[in-house]
């Protein structure tokens, strides 16, 4: 049976609505064999590596994953936390405090993490939500910018699995939030926050994430919203366009991807006697290994060995109290329409809901 039967508690019990935000996924640990294992679900998917299965295939099993397995373990292995791999630690913080923030300001939803490669899988979160009664379920990618290889891989597997489910709930999508004033404001703070304790820089680098350039050929708006995100968050810090680049990172295969690439940009500012740089990574919302390996320790070392004098890594948005309430106002405008708000009587209750939230973000270490 394609559709199976749908389990009791979803007939007649009253509408509950989730918040999902989800994450690209990360490995479970920092070994060959679990890298292994999530980049082939990665790179396998058409979203991610646009190449015909056929020709794929053999580069992917018989080059990729036997070499870049054990490269990209060590790396991991060199920004691995006790609680495990930042990205996933980050993301689960993340949504424990979108829960207290929602809460908070008065809405009765459940929020739930997923990631779109390794776990929680997507299809299992979605299970628990509707097991749990949730009818309506918004998404929220944890990517500002849209690309499709990315925020519509996740559209994918959440549509994939719903393909199955016979009473499917209803549906809201947060494409994108590269130019939302909170996000922008929330990235400017922590700029400013650096600049408060360490001085300013002789260039801010903005670095993006790549993709490969064909696809912006395609029409792919990911590159736009970087450079608009990047405009934003210029005019918002007061900065001549001169004093802040564009760059993209985390090249991938041969073909050419988005440029400037970051690596090749630091060396060349170097060389031209630029003393310090100030890097920041705005298109990830939560410090993973492409921040804390590839920019904070890689990119540093090619700045500073080409010549330059300071280098310093601004951290992601993580856990801050204004990106929090970004994240809460752009879930909360997504909801309009669907009953979040709490009667009067729950409303009364809503500082014990949030303190009960607190204290299961504080059990995280979400509050850290
Ligand atoms: C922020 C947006 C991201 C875009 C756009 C993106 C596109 C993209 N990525 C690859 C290949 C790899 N990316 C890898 C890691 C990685 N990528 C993102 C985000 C975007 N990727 C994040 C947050 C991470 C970090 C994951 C973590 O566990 O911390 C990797 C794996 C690491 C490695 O082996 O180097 C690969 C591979 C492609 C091909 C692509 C667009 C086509
Ligand atoms: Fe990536
Ligand atoms: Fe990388």
């Amino acid at each position: 049976m394609r559709f199976r039967q749908e389990p009791q508690y979803t007939h007649g019990t009253p509408s509950r609505i989730a918040v999902v935000l989800v994450n690209l996924g990360t490995p479970d640990a920092p070994t060959a064999s679990a890298v292994r294992r999530y980049l082939r679900q990665f790179l396998s998917d058409p979203r991610v590596v646009e190449i015909p299965r056929a020709a794929w295939w053999p580069i992917l099993h018989g080059i990729i994953l036997p070499l870049r397995s054990g490269q990209s373990a060590k790396k991991y292995a060199s920004i691995w936390s006790k609680e495990g791999s930042p990205l996933k630690v980050h993301t689960e913080r993340q949504a424990a405090l979108l829960q207290e923030a929602l809460t908070r300001r008065g809405h009765e939803v459940e929020v739930a993490h997923a990631m779109r490669y390794g776990n929680p899988s997507v299809p299992d979160v979605l299970e628990r939500l509707r097991a749990r009664g949730c009818d309506r379920i918004l998404i929220v990618p944890a990517y500002p910018q849209y690309s499709g290889t990315t925020t519509a891989s996740v559209f994918d597997a959440v549509f994939a699995h719903l393909s199955g489910v016979r009473n499917v709930p209803e549906l809201r999508l947060v494409k994108h939030y590269h130019d939302h004033e909170a996000y922008i404001r929330a990235l400017a703070g922590n700029v400013l926050a650096h600049w408060d304790t360490h001085g300013r820089p002789d260039r801010l680098v903005l670095s993006f994430h790549g993709v490969p350039k064909r696809t912006l050929m395609l029409g792919d708006p990911y590159h736009c919203e970087c450079r608009k995100t990047a405009r934003l968050l210029a005019e918002q810090l007061q900065l001549p366009p001169e004093q802040c680049l564009v760059t993209f990172q985390s090249r991938f295969g041969k073909a050419e991807w988005l440029q400037p690439y970051t690596a090749p940009t630091l060396q060349q500012l170097a060389r031209e006697g630029v003393s310090r740089v100030d890097v920041m990574c705005p298109g990830f919302i939560g410090d993973c290994l492409e921040t804390l390996e590839e920019i904070a320790m890689e990119a540093k070392h090619d700045f500073l060995t080409a010549g330059g004098r300071e280098f310093h890594y601004i951290p992601c948005l993580n856990e801050g109290a204004d990106w929090i309430a970004a994240l809460a106002e752009i879930a909360e405008q997504h909801m309009i329409g669907w009953p979040t708000i709490l009667s009067p009587r729950d409303r009364e209750a809503a500082p014990q809901l949030a303190e009960a939230s607190r204290q299961r973000a504080a059990a995280l270490g979400a509050d850290k």
